[in-house]
């Protein structure tokens, strides 16, 4: 290198080659729109848990390793090591024990959502050991459990969940490990009998816990007794080191998530204590004989299986975080970038244009909704949890259930197109790392298959809505509250008209609930359609499932709908303009959504060609209002710069500068290539 390059590169790492003006791009979109109080606003957004917001945000300022400065370019090894330093500096200033936990869920709720906006690496990382393998513990063990859960809220013991094998994972009752119970000893024995029964994919289990759940068929006396969770150590505390009779090793690599230490596990008649059984349900006596409170195995698993609800809702938390944190990079980036203009007049900010508020503001309609159903959650959760610990099969467990399930699928779906228009509308610069928006799809992906895969779930929840119109059928009355809008009697349906007032919000509502008794009547004969071509109700069920999965998302968007509009209401009479705002928000999701089941409506004749086109005006008059607001929008929501990290998307609207600044300090910015060698070979005659 010539003296006068070298110059300019040290002068490029020191100075910058890059430099540009204020830009006031930013600043000028955020005075757009009606002018409301973005406090106001901000504090209706997080209103469920607003104190816990407040104090608890704080705690990731003050801690230094909480920074993200090029993740990116870190190894494996790198990643996983940050976090460790990120949670032990974050440790002290936490204040979780079970005691707080059992007393207010909404704290921990508020802090995992926290989590997310930060890095969902981060936060994931603590979820498995928190709402997996803490969960677990407590919903399904017994007193003498206590003193492990003790250790692993003051992370002493860190502990993860091993469920999921090579050969099975949505289909839990099909998974091979065995637990066999040894009388002489009062023992178990755990084996894998063959590859296939590996646990696979275990977070934490890579290099980290020392402790896991394990789920395996229980054996008593030779006969199987199904699914059970047993608490075992998988590492020497002080060592560290894996115990005799498990093999355990790395997964390999993923989309993103390297942070996460995902293992597979084998177990080789490895011998683990009685008290190793979380025997909250079964137990096996001091004469060897099995004793469960629920007779049947598929229950036993059920129940289960659905008292784990604490991981299905942080994906909806998840999905609220990383859709926010790319709206505030997609819209902020929108009235910075200039393209084009009028002839002879200056390049206006692509947020100006009809078609980018039309790709944007649906996706921020999502995200008021997608907080909706956090706040369903967050409230119904201790209510539910308490009526569940005394009747694990009560109706408002199975059927909040089947709501979780519903709102898991419809935001990891929602998020995941919103994180990926607002790549495409960052365009190239979207697709660099430094923007932030290819880490934020490819950690949100998995949110569509952990937890519960998206397509999976909807078949619980459209099996629980199908069990109910059957009773109602049966001449039973529906009870459940999520249920009342069912109507069995299909002429009744069909005879009703959009009102005069239908682009209305309560009308809108009503319409989803004449739409889902359509695609309910249509589901239901296409499954009694197919019980009779079908041999077996499994064959049946199986070739109805294309018509049942919409009837789910319908259930879960009308449960939304309702808190939204509940939500919207409460701001009448306290400030007009964000009353307008807020409804304009909920009519845009309503609208955006009715439109994707226009052809369900016009088939049945409840929308006609003129419902189409005042359907698709109100759509794009809403994007075209809101888009006005939408950068002081996510000003008012959007968290602070430092937890999302990307320096296109900072408050400050400098974003060029910020790009530039971060590109130029990239040690091989301006670096000849050190395979010069390799190059200058193929460049040789
Ligand atoms: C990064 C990562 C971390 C994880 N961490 C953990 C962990 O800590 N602990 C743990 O126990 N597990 C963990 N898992 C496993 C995860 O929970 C499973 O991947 C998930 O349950 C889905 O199971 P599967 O991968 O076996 O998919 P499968 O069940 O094989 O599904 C594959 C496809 O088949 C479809 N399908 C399945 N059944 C049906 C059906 N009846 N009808 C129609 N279609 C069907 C699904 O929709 C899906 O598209 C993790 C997974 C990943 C990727």
């Amino acid at each position: 290198m010539d003296k006068l390059n070298r110059l300019n590169m040290i002068q490029g790492h020191i100075l910058g080659n890059l430099s540009f003006p204020n830009d006031t791009s930013l600043s000028d979109y955020v005075q757009r729109g009606p002018s409301f109080n973005k406090t106001a606003l901000h504090d209706f957004y997080y209103e469920i848990g607003l104190e816990y917001y407040k104090d608890l945000r704080p705690i990731f300022e003050q801690c230094p390793s909480l920074r993200h400065t090029n993740i990116f370019k870190l190894s494996k090894a790198d990643k996983r090591k940050l976090i460790i330093e990120q949670l032990t500096e974050m440790k002290p200033k936490l204040n979780f024990d079970r005691k707080s936990h059992a007393d207010n869920s909404l704290r921990g709720f508020v802090f995992g959502r926290l989590l997310f906006s930060f890095d969902m690496a981060f936060c994931v990382r603590l979820g498995v050991h928190s709402t997996l393998y803490i969960d677990s513990i407590l919903s399904l063990g017994t007193e003498k459990h206590i003193p492990m859960l003790d250790k692993a809220f003051s992370l002493q013991e860190i502990g993860c969940f091993a469920m999921t094998e090579l050969g099975h994972g949505s289909n839990v009752s099909g998974i091979a490990t065995t637990a066999t119970f040894i009388p002489e000893t009062r023992e178990f024995e755990i084996n894998t009998p063959n590859s296939l029964a590996t646990k696979w994919w275990i977070g934490a289990a890579g290099q980290t816990a020392v402790k896991s759940t394990v789920f395996a068929q229980l054996y008593v006396g030779g006969k199987n007794k199904g699914v059970h969770a047993f608490v075992v150590d998988i590492r020497e505390k002080d060592t560290h080191n894996v115990k005799n009779g498990i093999i355990i090793g790395d997964c390999g690599g993923k989309f993103e998530l390297d942070g996460i230490d995902n293992g597979f596990i084998i177990f080789k008649n490895y011998r683990v204590p009685y008290d190793s059984l979380l025997d909250g349900i079964s137990q096996i006596d001091d004469k060897g004989h099995f004793i469960s409170q629920i007779a049947k195995k598929e229950k036993r698993l059920g129940r289960m299986l659905s008292s784990l609800i604490r991981g299905r809702t942080s994906v909806t938390s998840a999905s609220e975080a990383n859709l926010k944190n790319a709206l505030t990079i997609g819209i902020r980036w929108a009235a910075i970038r200039k393209q084009f203009g009028p002839p002879g007049k200056p390049e206006v900010p692509i947020l100006d244009y009809q078609l980018t508020r039309n790709r944007l503001l649906p996706h921020l309609a999502n995200l008021f909704a997608i907080n909706a159903a956090c706040e369903i959650t967050f409230l119904q959760y201790d209510p539910i949890k308490n009526l569940m610990t005394a009747d694990p099969e009560c109706n408002e467990g199975v059927e909040f259930h089947a709501v979780l399930s519903a709102f898991k699928v419809l935001t990891s779906d929602w998020c995941f197109a919103g994180i990926h228009e607002c790549r495409k509308i960052c365009g190239g610069i979207g697709y660099s790392s430094h923007s932030r928006l290819g880490e934020l799809l490819a950690k949100h992906d998995v949110n569509m298959t952990w937890e519960g895969d998206n397509y999976v779930l909807l078949q619980q929840t459209s099996a629980f809505i199908v069990k109910q119109i059957q009773k109602s059928l049966g001449g039973k009355k529906v009870s459940l509250k999520t249920l009342q809008m069912i109507e069995t009697d299909f002429a009744t349906v069909k005879k009703q008209k959009p009102c005069k007032d239908w682009l209305e919000i309560p009308e809108l509502v009503k319409s989803f609930k004449i739409l889902f008794n359509f695609i309910l009547h249509k589901a239901m004969v296409k499954l009694q359609d197919n019980a009779g071509k079908a041999g077996t109700l499994f064959d049946a069920w199986n070739l109805s499932q294309p018509a049942l999965q919409n009837l789910g998302r319908i259930f879960g968007i009308i449960i939304i709908s309702e808190r939204l509009v509940v939500k919207t209401e409460s701001l009448k009479g306290k400030c007009a303009v964000l009353y307008d705002l807020i409804s304009k928000m909920t009519k845009l999701f309503l609208v955006d959504k009715m439109l994707a089941y226009v052809p369900e409506m016009l088939a049945n004749e409840y929308f006609n060609r003129n419902h189409l086109n005042e359907l698709e005006g109100m759509f794009t008059g809403l994007c075209g209002e809101l888009g006005e607001s939408s950068a002081r929008i996510i000003d008012a929501i959007a968290e602070e710069d430092f937890m999302f990290g990307s320096c296109i998307g900072r408050k400050d609207g400098q974003a060029y500068q910020h790009l530039a600044n971060e590109i130029e300090s990239q040690p091989d910015c301006y670096q000849a290539a050190p395979w010069i060698d390799v190059l200058k070979k193929l460049i040789t005659p």
